[in-house]
C-alpha cells in the first residue's frame, strides 16, 4: 500500500457505492463527481504505452483472458456488438474479426487519447469496415435502450464512479435476449497463489509504471483499483440486481480475472 495512505476509510463500503456522494480512486476516497475525470487522466497519461505495458505486465497473458471472452462471446456475422471502455480496441478487434464479412462492432470508450491509439492500430491492421468509434461513459452510454446483441467490457467496469449505474445501462442498452459479458481482475481463489500475486502486483506494477511509462501514479492506482473491485459473488449480485438473469462467472488463472456473463430476458 502507498504509505502516503495509511489505512482504507472506505473499505467496508462495496466498490462503487457511495452513499456519501465520494468514490474510491485507489485507496483513497475523492468526490464522486471527480472521480471520473481523474480516470480520464490516468489513462490520457498511460495510453502511449498501454498495449506494451500489458504485455510486460502479464507476461502476454492477457491475450489469452482476451481470446476466451471473444470464443466465449462467440459473436455470429452482422450481430449489433458494443465493447465498452474499448481502450486501443483489443476486444473490438477480435470481435470484429471472429464476424467474419458481416461485422457490425461499436467500440465506446470515455477517454479519446486510448481511441486514438486504437484508431492507428485499426488503421496499422486493415480493420476499417464495420468499426464505429464512440467516445462515452459507460454509466450514461450514448445509446437508444435495446440497440445491441451483446455487450462487452474488459477492464473497465473497476474505473467507473457508480459500477451499479454501468451495469443498468449496459442492461437498458441491450436487446431483450441480449448477453453481457464482464472480464475483470477478481478475487484469486488460492490463499499462497494470491500472497504471490499480491506481492507482484504491489511491486512489479509501480515498478513497470516508472520504468517503462515513467508514471508510477496511475499504475499504483490501477493496482489499488484492482484490490478493491468487488469478488466474484458480489459480482454476480450486484448483476443481479441490475436486472441481468442466467448471471454466471468462470475464473481464469485461478481467479486473477473472471469472466461474468448474463442475459437481459
Ligand atoms: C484498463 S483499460 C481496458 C481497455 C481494453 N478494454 C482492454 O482490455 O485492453 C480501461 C479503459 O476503461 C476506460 N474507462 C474508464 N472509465 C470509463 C467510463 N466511465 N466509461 C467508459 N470507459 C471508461 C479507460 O479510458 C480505459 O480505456
Amino acid at each position: 500500500m502507498d504509505p502516503a495512505v495509511p489505512d482504507d476509510p472506505s473499505a467496508a463500503r462495496p466498490e462503487g457505492q457511495a452513499p456519501d456522494g465520494r468514490a474510491s480512486f485507489g485507496f483513497r476516497d475523492v468526490p464522486a463527481a471527480e472521480k471520473a475525470g481523474m480516470v480520464r487522466e490516468v489513462f490520457a497519461s498511460v495510453a502511449p504505452r498501454y498495449d506494451l505495458m500489458n504485455d510486460l505486465m502479464s507476461g502476454g497473458v492477457h491475450r489469452l483472458w482476451k481470446n476466451t471472452m471473444v470464443d466465449v462471446v462467440n459473436p455470429r456475422p452482422a450481430e449489433k456488438l458494443l465493447d465498452v471502455a474499448g481502450g486501443t480496441g483489443d476486444i473490438a478487434f477480435r470481435l470484429l474479426r471472429r464476424q467474419g464479412d458481416r461485422p457490425d462492432v461499436t467500440i465506446c470508450d470515455i477517454n479519446p487519447a486510448m481511441l486514438e491509439v486504437g484508431r492507428d492500430r485499426a488503421v496499422d491492421r486493415g480493420l476499417l469496415h464495420g468499426l464505429t468509434w464512440a467516445t462515452g461513459d459507460a454509466e450514461h452510454l450514448p445509446f437508444p435502450d435495446r440497440s445491441f446483441d451483446a455487450y462487452t467490457i474488459a477492464f473497465g467496469l473497476r474505473n467507473v464512479t457508480d459500477i451499479d449505474q454501468a451495469l443498468r445501462d449496459a442492461h437498458r442498452v441491450l436487446k431483450p435476449g441480449g448477453r453481457f459479458y464482464c472480464l475483470e481482475f477478481s478475487k484469486v481463489t488460492s490463499a499462497p497463489v494470491g500472497r504471490v500475486y499480491d506481492a507482484y502486483s504491489e511491486r512489479a506494477l509501480p515498478f513497470f509504471g516508472r520504468v517503462i511509462a515513467r508514471d508510477a501514479d496511475s499504475y499504483r492506482y490501477l493496482h489499488e483499483s484492482i484490490r478493491r473491485f468487488p469478488p466474484q459473488r458480489e459480482l454476480a449480485a450486484r448483476m443481479r440486481a441490475a436486472g441481468f438473469a442466467n448471471v454466471s462467472w468462470r475464473d481464469m488463472s485461478l481467479g486473477v480475472v473472471a469472466l461474468h456473463q448474463g442475459w437481459r430476458i
